[in-house]
């Protein structure tokens, strides 16, 4: 009964979005931007993608039929052309904001990532930017070796008990535990317990246990999909959909996860030199707020940092090392290039001896294009000025994205986009068509750690084991991000 019910609720809300947007799109100037029927009508095709985990696939296909400018929701213009990545992303005092979309990434408060307002946010990006600059980065060196270390042993004890191994599970452990120890001041432990299983006290004081990978996928699903509409978010709790439940669950206790280590500071008032009391300090010394706001504010970057700054990380990893097990000729040329920097040793490596190693670096950023951890157009809103992009007006309030799969994919950009080549990288500064650590003053602030922990994992994977692939395709799933499903290699420590 409750099911027909929720059914038959469903069914109507659906029908009067549609009714309501229909109504709304005849009133707006878009309509001489050309896209796909439904699309042009209610969000609902663009959610509908999306909470199917094929959003960038749908766009990437509305594309190649309706040209560079494509209306994929109602009021949400998708433009793939290098025009629009300046016009879109640029910096400067016309810089567009982000649109509603990151609302539905809210946790409590909203963080650095999902905050709208442009002085927040240049406010609180300076607040965070201490704990990323290069003299911080330097300091977490030892950090990441210690684990990389703890991981090498962790795997070479499995490989001596079955040789295939699930290496994005353990390069996920491996990312947790580093972010976790440089923000908290010790890792979440997942290495050596070889699973993401944690406890958490949820907000009514119940214990439960839950896997941290799928926290984290589903609530950044849920975002992609609910972000896609104002009306379609409100109406969310009353939906009838188990993931819709679910992901809400997920999101709630990932809340509770990082409101504890958040609550576990104040209250043991540890002096630690971590990012959480870097945080913790500055948001102190520069805010007014009540203690129960500071509270929420930094279990707000505390979620965003766990999310941002392991999931996409070691799914990058993951999608790299695929794709160079595929290709034999890169995989040969990147193990000589390593082994002139390293010398052929399987020992820990120091960062500095990689650092520089072009080959490397170029891999890294072709593997990021390739794949594109982040496929789906980053939104932004037009400003009260309107917007020209290839010759047509944008009004205000328009949302526009550049859809970076398909701009990472574009022939018109690439030339040869179909081909994993690194050298590509070698041979002409073609940075400003890549999108994979976004652009302007939203660019990824963990770029740099992200560049260094690729670098670092990579580089002692390759040198340490024999791999091959159980299988050469690459499964996927779009949430907010394009993860992968599993890593299965047949490995061995080298001779
Ligand atoms: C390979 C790994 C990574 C990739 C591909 C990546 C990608 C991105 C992208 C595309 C954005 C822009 C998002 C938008 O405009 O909506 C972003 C923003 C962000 N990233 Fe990363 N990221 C990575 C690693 C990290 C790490 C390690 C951290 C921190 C520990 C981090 C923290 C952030 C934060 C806080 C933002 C929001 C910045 C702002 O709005 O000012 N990311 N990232």
């Amino acid at each position: 009964m409750h099911y027909y019910i929720s059914f038959g609720l469903s069914l109507l809300l659906g029908l009067l979005v549609l009714l309501g947007s229909y109504v709304w799109v005849k009133s707006r100037t878009l309509n001489h931007i050309p896209g796909p029927i439904l699309a042009r009508l209610t969000p609902l095709w663009l959610i509908y993608y999306a909470r199917i985990g094929k959003r960038y696939m749908a766009v990437e296909c509305a594309h190649k039929v309706y040209g560079d400018m494509v209306l994929i929701s109602p009021n949400h213009v998708s433009i793939c052309h290098p025009e629009a990545i300046k016009a879109i992303y640029g910096n400067g005092p016309n810089a567009l904001v982000k649109s509603q979309f990151y609302n539905a990434f809210i946790s409590l408060k909203p963080s650095v990532f999902s905050v709208i307002d442009s002085r927040e946010h240049t406010h609180r990006r300076r607040i965070l930017s201490k704990a990323f600059s290069s003299t911080a980065l330097q300091s977490f060196i030892p950090t990441m070796k210690h684990h990389v270390s703890a991981f090498t042993s962790k795997i070479d004890s499995i490989a001596a008990r079955s040789n295939t191994v699930d290496l994005l599970a353990f390069i996920n452990y491996l990312t947790v535990d580093i972010l976790s120890d440089l923000a908290f001041g010790a890792p979440l432990g997942f290495l050596e317990q070889e699973s993401d299983l944690i406890a958490i006290k949820t907000s009514q004081g119940r214990h439960i246990e839950e896997h941290f990978s799928s926290m984290i996928s589903e609530r950044e699903h849920l975002a992609a999909v609910l972000g896609i509409s104002s009306y379609f978010r409100y109406l969310s709790p009353i939906l009838f959909d188990p993931f819709i439940r679910r992901a809400r669950k997920s999101s709630s206790s990932l809340e509770q996860l990082a409101y504890s280590k958040v609550l576990e500071r104040f209250c043991r008032g540890q002096n630690k030199d971590d990012i959480l009391q870097r945080l913790i300090d500055s948001h102190g010394t520069t805010e007014h707020h009540q203690l129960g706001d500071r509270i929420e504010i930094l279990t707000a970057e505390t979620v965003t940092l766990l999310i941002a700054g392991s999931d996409s990380t070691a799914n990058s990893i993951a999608a790299i090392l695929h794709l160079v097990l595929i290709h034999p000729e890169v995989h040969k040329k990147l193990l000589l290039c390593l082994e002139d920097a390293v010398g052929s040793h399987k020992g820990p490596i120091e960062f500095k001896q990689i650092a520089n190693v072009a080959y490397l670096s170029a891999t890294i950023i072709e593997g990021l294009r390739y794949h594109s951890i982040n496929s789906i157009g980053l939104p932004r809103e037009v400003s009260s000025h309107g917007l020209v992009i290839l010759g047509k007006y944008l009004p205000p309030g328009t949302e526009v994205s550049v859809p970076a799969w398909t701009a990472h994919h574009s022939n018109h950009i690439w030339g040869d986009p179909q081909l994993f080549r690194p050298e590509r990288w070698l041979e002409s500064d073609i940075q400003q068509c890549f999108l994979g650590f976004g652009k302007g003053k939203r660019a990824c602030i963990g770029k740099h750690l992200a560049q260094m922990q690729m670098q670092l994992i990579l580089s002692t994977i390759m040198l340490r084991y024999d791999m091959e692939l159980e299988s050469k395709d690459l499964l996927s799933s779009e949430g907010f991000l394009n993860r992968l499903s599993e890593l299965k290699v047949f490995l061995i420590v080298k001779a």
